[in-house]
């Protein structure tokens, strides 16, 4: 395979960093009727200008070619609207994060949802990553920065935002268009100068599952994705470069910026069909005669459809919703959304088919079904994939995030004699606490979160939904050739024994930030408190055992069941999941909770008094 090196431009000339004139003319106001416009940043104080994004931008498809194809003035689009930037500081920039990634909104037109995601705040956010990665990475060659995107309609805009902030740090852009998150991390591991690979430093421009009017980035370097710390330091990093918008960086922006385009996609995906045909043992057409269906939700992952399944001999008619659409026309990508599961699984049903497949919008995360329509989601991935790996590693540690079922761990420990190490939420706390516990002598090859996030060791601990279908379809392959029968059947026996419970349900308890009750505390401390009184609360009911290893928020077991209260990664809200065999039980162990937290009058319960007064 061949990469392509598409063309070399002057950041100069287009670049808004050159010169207040040209910057002007790139973003200058337009005389306009934009219903838009008022949704954009809400104080307009500002200094600068930028241009809105448009709501229908066409996107390329997510089959490339590998030709080369000119790009004229791409750093130069005409904007539909316009208006002031206003001036940010630092908190601005913060309020970015969302953990280990960045999210905002990037497209305005949604009541109470003003853009905070601009052209120009993106190009300091990429020329913030540009600076981090060369103070990390200094050395005498030039490095290069792989981007990428999902399907999103603020795609092509961001994409060439991010293109001149790493031009205007001085690295070089790679461009793979249409691609998964996994994919970008993997570029930095692939060692394949025909594709500008390794790449030093990668982006994946996506918000996963989140609606079609946000967008964000998530960062990657061949150590895996960037934590929370470093997160926080390019945003204030991003915050000082664009206060500084000046005649210093218009001089450094003077140089030749390097700007190729390759399609990575193929080399990703070929890397997923070789790993299993090698553990078909060198088959060439492994999947034959199955049937299988993908649900892309018009996500970025349509292509594992004709790219990974049709040249392992799959059948894959009936795949759904594989064209990219960055406005979800059908249904959220997302694995754990019910709708979107009821949409693969009749996909599944109404083709006979032996297998459905579903993936988010950025393919980081799946979810399977099998031929009699049963979910393979949540608890139930969790467990097929864990029975997958612990045939290969007897023994093994699993790690998972917090909500977990009860359920799963007795099935990982005593139907599949493995350890289950509960641990946080946050497929990046999930990931480094195993890549921790391996370190430590704990040997651990699984991390898999419920959300369908899932890394195995054996693939770089690469966060990859499509990696997770790959151990399935290796299992499916095997199993016949091995002639335990054809079909979905052997996957479903292999979760057999694991204890589902009638009930399951995750209410999510919000704080006002704004309300009284918090007396100037920050939500975190006030969640905190929250969850001191329901500790408090159990300690006298003898009905109630606090689990005995719990890593996050309070853990507790009664009535037949289970709680955890514990407060959300990134919002102001103290999510509850429940498990029980009855309704009944599931009441009682609101009722806990419910009683606990009546004195918090910033705390919205209405969902659960729904629960104990149903
Ligand atoms: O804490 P929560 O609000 O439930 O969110 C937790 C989730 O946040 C993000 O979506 C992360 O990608 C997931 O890995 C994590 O599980």
């Amino acid at each position: 395979m061949e990469g392509k090196v598409f063309q070399k431009f002057k950041v100069e000339q287009c670049c808004y960093y050159l010169q207040n004139k040209q910057f002007k003319t790139r973003y200058q106001r337009q005389p306009n009727n934009n219903p838009y416009i008022s949704a954009l940043l809400p104080c307009p104080r500002g200094n600068l200008l930028y241009s809105s994004i448009r709501a229908h931008t066409t996107l390329s498809k997510y089959h490339q070619t590998t030709h080369i194809s000119k790009q004229t003035s791409f750093y130069c689009n005409a904007s539909l609207s316009s208006t002031t930037v206003p001036s940010l500081d630092k908190t601005d920039f913060l309020k970015l994060q969302n953990g280990s990634d960045i999210r905002g909104v990037a497209v305005p037109g949604v009541e109470g949802e003003p853009v905070s995601l601009p052209e120009p705040v993106t190009e300091a956010i990429a020329a913030a990553f540009g600076q981090w990665l060369l103070h990390k990475k200094a050395g005498t060659r030039k490095l290069r920065v792989s981007v990428g995107h999902d399907s999103r309609i603020s795609a092509p805009t961001l994409l060439e935002a991010v293109s001149r902030g790493l031009g205007v740090s001085g690295l070089d852009v790679v461009q793979f268009g249409l691609a998964s998150t996994p994919a970008m991390f993997n570029s930095t591991l692939t060692e394949d100068e025909s594709f500008l690979c390794p790449a030093d430093g990668a982006i994946m421009i996506t918000a996963s599952h989140l609606p079609y009017n946000r967008n964000g980035f998530k960062f990657f370097t061949s150590e895996g994705g960037l934590g929370k710390v470093d997160i926080k330091n390019i945003l204030e990093r991003a915050a000082d470069i664009y206060q500084n918008f000046s005649d210093e960086n218009l001089t450094k922006s003077q140089r030749e910026v390097s700007v190729k385009k390759v399609d990575y996609m193929a080399v990703y995906t070929s890397g997923l069909v070789n790993a299993v045909r090698k553990a078909a043992g060198d088959l060439e057409k492994p999947l034959e005669g199955f049937h299988i269906v993908v649900d892309a939700g018009n996500g970025a992952g349509g292509f594992f459809a004709a790219k990974v399944l049709e040249p392992l001999g799959a059948i894959t008619s009936g795949s759904q919703f594989l064209e990219p659409d960055g406005m979800f026309p059908n249904h959220i990508p997302n694995p754990e959304d019910n709708t979107a599961m009821q949409a693969i699984t009749k996909a599944v049903l109404d083709n006979k088919a032996d297998l459905g497949i579903i993936f988010d919008t950025d393919v980081d995360r799946s979810a399977a079904v099998d031929s009699s329509g049963r979910e393979f989601n949540r608890n139930r991935l969790i467990a097929l994939l864990s029975a997958i790996v612990l045939e290969e590693h007897p023994g093994t540690t699993i790690v998972t995030d917090s909500v977990t079922s009860d359920g799963l761990t007795s099935f990982i420990e005593k139907k599949l004699g493995g350890k289950h190490h509960r641990f946080k939420r946050g497929y990046k706390n999930v990931i480094d606490e195993a890549i921790r516990l391996n370190t430590t002598g704990e040997e651990t090859h699984l991390a898999i979160e419920t959300s369908g996030h899932g890394a195995l060791k054996e693939n770089h601990w690469l966060d990859d939904g499509a990696y997770l279908m790959v151990k399935i379809l290796n299992k499916l392959a095997s199993a016949r050739a091995a002639g335990e029968g054809s079909g979905s059947k052997v996957l479903t026996d292999l979760v057999e024994g694991l204890d589902e419970p009638k009930v399951a349900l995750e209410l999510r308890l919000k704080i006002d930030k704004n309300h009284s009750d918090l007396e100037g505390r920050d939500f975190r401390e006030y969640g905190e408190m929250v969850l001191q009184q329901v500790s408090n609360s159990i300690e006298t009911n003898p009905n109630l055992k606090r689990a005995p290893v719990n890593y996050e928020g309070i853990r507790v077991s009664g009535f037949g069941g289970w709680f955890l209260l514990r407060l959300s990664l990134h919002d102001p809200v103290l999510p509850l999941n429940i498990e029980a065999q009855s309704e009944d039980d599931a009441v009682q162990l609101g009722l806990v909770v419910a009683n606990a937290v009546k004195e918090f009058k910033a705390l919205d319960t209405s969902a659960l008094s729904n629960l104990t007064h149903s």
